[in-house]
């Protein structure tokens, strides 16, 4: 589903992305951790089609970034730190012109049902600029996924969040891999990680420094191989 090759990213004279090598099948769930500045975000901005590669190859559901981004955005589903909502807009409003601009049938029908699932209804037609950080994620996740894409890119969603609200997030994304969907999730919260994903990608210093498989969702195995990569600790 996703094919990385040799991916390089510099940029004000700083390597970022050292020649990253990845390949993601579909409805695979992967975590990627690493330490701050590692170059996690940078790595999910390229496949978004936000972020320029200096150079390598990144093919996406069988179309070349290059050639086809296009093509390739509207696979993604992509809920980065900042919400991308326009604040004086009620969630109604954003999550309807966002529909419109992927071209989504029923575009009100879809947005008060996701607000529901959400569990906003009742702020549907409130501006965005009065909600709490946590609010903003809810209705920032239901902006992601509106156009029900086959890939979702997550980076750090599960921060700021109350229980209520991880709790609503991660039925999303269950939902969603239960449907097929392809994820790829860039965190710092190893209990999530280990809770969502089958699959561990650890970025250290712009190149992998680990990939494997997490079984039976094993907290453990993430601590000590995170531990080994980044820390330095066998
Ligand atoms: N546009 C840019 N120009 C210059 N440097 C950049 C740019 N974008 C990112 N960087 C630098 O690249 C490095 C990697 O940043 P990135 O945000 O990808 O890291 P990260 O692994 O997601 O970190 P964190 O866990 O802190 O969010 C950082 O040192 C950052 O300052």
């Amino acid at each position: 589903m996703i094919e990385i090759k040799k991916l390089m990213k510099q940029a004000d004279n700083k390597t970022i992305l050292k020649g990253i090598d990845l390949s993601i099948k579909k409805g695979e769930t992967v975590g990627i951790l690493g330490p701050n500045g590692a170059g996690k975000s940078t790595l999910l901005k390229v496949l978004a089609t936000l972020v320029k590669p200096s150079s390598g190859e990144v093919a996406v559901g069988g179309y070349d970034l290059k050639k086809n981004p296009g093509e390739i955005k509207r696979l993604f589903g992509y809920l980065p730190h900042s919400s991308l909502l326009y604040d004086h807009y009620s969630p109604l409003e954003n999550l309807v012109f966002f529909a419109k601009i992927y071209g989504v049938k029923n575009p009100e029908e879809r947005a008060v049902q996701l607000v529901k699932e959400v569990g906003l209804s009742f702020f549907l037609n409130d501006p965005v600029k009065n909600f709490s950080r946590g609010m903003i994620q809810r209705i920032a996740i239901a902006r992601a996924i509106i156009h029900e894409p086959s890939i979702l890119l997550l980076d750090e969603p599960h921060t700021g969040l109350d229980q209520g609200a991880i709790g609503i997030l991660n039925n999303v994304i269950l939902s969603m891999k239960e449907n097929g969907a392809t994820i790829l999730m860039v965190t710092h919260d190893f209990k999530q990680a280990a809770e969502l994903c089958d699959r561990i990608v650890i970025v250290k210093n712009g190149k992998i420094a680990d990939d494997f498989i997490l079984r039976n969702r094993n907290i453990t195995t993430l601590n000590e191989k995170y531990s080994h990569q980044v820390e330095g600790v066998s």
